[in-house]
C-alpha cells in the first residue's frame, strides 16, 4: 500500500494533495493512458504517459511540483534545480519560484554563437544541482542533462521524477552516482487505479508483465576523469561512443555508436571502385575494420540489383552500415523519386544517405517521407573538403538548424569540423589521409588525428588512402588504428 501520510506533508508555499488524488487526476486528464501504444523505440506498450498535458491544469502543475519537491527532500542540499527539457521545464520553474530555489536551464541544442552556453543561469563550479524529470524509463534523458551539467563542473547527486516506469532507469543512474527519487512508480499507479476500480485486472497484469519484460540493463560506462577517481566531485565527464549510443534515440545512430565502440573503429571506407566484383571484394576484406562502407553506386559500370543484395549480406556479416553518398540536392518531390525508385532503389538497401541543405528543408522532408518508415537515416552536408567550395559563412549554422528541425531522420553531418556539442549528432569527415595534402582536382586532406582529436569529429572517411594502397587491408588497419588512437587521445585530454 502507498504511504499516503508521506505523500501529503505540508510544504513551503503550498501543500501537496495525497498521492491517490494525484494519480486519479492524472488518469482523468489522460496523462496516464492504457491501451496499445507504439513507443519512440518502436516497442508496443500497454501504458503511455503523456505528462505534457498537465501544463493545461495550473492547480495540478502546482500539486505535481510540490510532490516533486517533497520527494527530493532527502538530506542533500542543492544550490539549483534544472528540469530535463521540455516537459519538466515548467515543473522545475514551479519548484524554483515556490521555494526560492535558483533554476538552471539546459539547452537541448548547443549554441555555437553568442555566449555558446549550453547551461543558462548563474552557477559556479562545484554547485550541486537537483535534476527534475517527468517520467523515467531507461534513465537516458536524465543522464543527458546530468552530463551537460557535469561538463560545466556542476555536480549532480540526486534527480527527482514524477513517475518511475521501473524499467531500469533507477539502477542505471545509480551506476553513474545519481540517486533517483520518484513521486510514484508504475506499480503504485496500477495499485491506486486498481483499488479505485478504474482498471481491469487483465490490464494491470498485462502492464506489469510488460514492465517486467522490458527492463534496460544498467551497463553504462561514462568515463571518469582522474580527479573523479580521487573523490573530487567537480567532475568533467567525457562521453565515449558507447555513452552516446545510449543517449541517442535514432536506431541507426545507436547502432553506429555501438559498432564503433565494439569494433574499436571510427573508420568509414569510401569504396569508390567501378565494378561490382571489386566493391564486394573490398567490402569483405575491409569489413572487419570499418563502421561504415560508403558507396557511389552510380560509378559501378556493371550494376545489377544482386550487387546491393550481396553487399547487404556483407554488411550483416561484418557489422557495418551502408552509406550511399548520393548527395541529393534537388527539391523535395524530385529527391523522393531519386531515393525510392529508378535503377538503384537506394532506400531499399542504404542505411544512410546524405543531402545538401542548399534547396531548403523541403529536401529533408521529401527524403524523410521515404526513409522514415524504413528506419533510414540522413546526413546533411554542412562543410566540404574541396578547395574553393561555397559552403562557407553561415551555411553550416543554417544546416545545423535544419537538422535540428528533422532530428527524427537526420543523425549528423558531413563536415570538416564539429558543429555542435550535442552528443546525438554524428560528425563525419571526408578528405583524410595519413599525411596532409591535396589531389589535382581540389581535394584537401587532413590526418586522422587532426580530424578526430583536434577538430573533434567522430568518423573519418577514407577513400583512395585505402583503395589505391598496395594492400587495402593493411591500409585499412592503419587508418583504423590512427583514427581510434586519436579518439582515445581526445578522451584523455577532454
Ligand atoms: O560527402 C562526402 O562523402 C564527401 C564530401 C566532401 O566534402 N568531400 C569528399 O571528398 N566526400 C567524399 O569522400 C570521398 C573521399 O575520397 P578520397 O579523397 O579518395 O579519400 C569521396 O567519395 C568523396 O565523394
Amino acid at each position: 500500500m502507498i504511504d499516503i501520510e508521506a505523500a501529503c506533508l505540508p510544504v513551503g508555499m503550498g501543500s501537496a494533495t495525497n498521492l491517490n488524488d494525484l494519480v486519479l487526476k492524472l488518469f482523468e486528464i489522460g496523462a496516464v493512458k492504457f491501451g496499445n501504444f507504439t513507443l519512440k523505440s518502436g516497442i508496443q506498450s500497454p501504458v503511455y504517459f503523456d505528462l505534457r498535458v498537465i501544463i493545461s491544469y495550473p492547480d495540478l502543475m502546482i500539486d505535481v511540483s510540490e510532490h516533486l519537491y517533497q520527494a527530493s527532500k532527502t538530506g542533500s542540499t542543492y544550490q539549483s534545480v534544472c528540469g530535463v527539457p521540455y516537459t519538466a521545464l515548467p515543473l522545475a520553474t514551479c519548484i524554483s519560484t515556490a521555494h526560492k530555489f535558483p533554476m538552471l536551464i539546459r539547452r537541448k541544442e548547443a549554441k555555437d554563437y553568442g555566449t555558446k552556453k549550453i547551461i543558462e543561469g548563474h552557477y559556479k563550479p562545484g554547485d550541486v544541482c537537483l535534476v527534475v524529470e517527468d517520467v523515467v524509463t531507461s534513465g537516458s534523458s536524465v543522464l543527458e542533462t546530468v552530463l551537460s551539467l557535469q561538463q560545466e563542473e556542476i555536480n549532480v547527486t540526486d534527480a527527482v521524477v514524477l513517475v518511475d516506469r521501473e524499467q531500469g532507469g533507477k539502477d542505471m543512474l545509480k551506476t553513474k552516482g545519481i540517486k533517483l527519487h520518484s513521486v510514484c512508480t508504475i506499480t503504485q499507479i496500477l495499485e491506486v487505479l486498481g483499488n479505485m476500480g478504474k482498471l481491469e485486472q487483465d490490464v494491470i497484469n498485462r502492464t506489469k508483465q510488460f514492465i517486467h519484460d522490458n527492463r534496460f540493463n544498467p551497463n553504462g560506462n561514462v568515463k571518469r576523469s582522474p580527479e573523479d577517481e580521487g573523490g573530487d566531485r567537480s567532475i568533467k565527464r567525457v562521453l565515449t561512443y558507447g555513452d552516446r549510443a545510449k543517449l541517442c534515440s535514432h536506431s541507426v545512430a545507436k547502432f553506429l555508436f555501438t559498432t564503433m565502440e565494439d569494433k574499436q573503429t571510427n573508420l568509414a571506407l569510401s569504396a569508390d571502385v567501378t565494378t561490382g566484383a571489386e566493391l564486394l571484394r573490398l567490402a569483405d576484406a575491409v569489413g572487419p575494420h570499418i563502421c561504415i562502407l560508403k558507396t557511389h553506386i552510380d560509378i559501378i559500370s556493371d550494376f545489377k540489383p544482386d550487387l546491393v543484395h550481396d553487399l547487404s549480406h556483407l554488411a550483416e556479416k561484418h557489422g557495418f552500415l551502408i552509406f550511399e553518398d548520393r548527395k541529393f540536392a534537388d527539391i523535395g518531390n524530385t529527391v523522393k523519386h531519386q531515393y525510392s525508385s529508378g535503377v538503384y532503389r537506394i532506400s531499399d538497401w542504404s542505411h544512410i544517405i546524405n543531402a545538401h541543405a542548399l534547396p531548403g528543408p523541403g529536401i529533408v522532408q521529401g527524403l524523410k517521407e521515404v526513409g522514415l518508415v524504413k528506419d533510414r537515416a540522413c546526413l546533411l552536408i554542412a562543410e566540404m573538403s574541396s578547395k574553393g567550395n561555397l559552403a562557407t559563412g553561415d551555411y553550416a549554422k543554417a544546416t545545423l538548424k535544419m537538422a535540428e528541425e528533422h532530428d527524427d531522420f537526420v543523425i549528423g553531418f558531413i563536415t570538416q569540423s564539429k558543429l555542435s556539442n550535442d552528443p546525438n549528432w554524428v560528425h563525419i569527415t571526408p578528405g583524410v589521409k595519413l599525411t596532409r595534402g591535396k589531389d589535382s582536382l581540389g581535394q584537401q586532406y587532413l590526418t586522422p588525428r587532426e580530424v578526430i582529436c583536434d577538430k573533434e569529429c567522430d568518423i573519418i572517411i577514407v577513400g583512395r588512402g585505402i583503395t589505391e594502397a598496395e594492400d587495402s587491408v593493411v591500409a585499412a588497419k592503419a587508418f583504423q588504428e590512427a583514427g581510434y588512437n586519436a579518439y582515445l587521445e581526445r578522451m584523455q585530454k577532454t
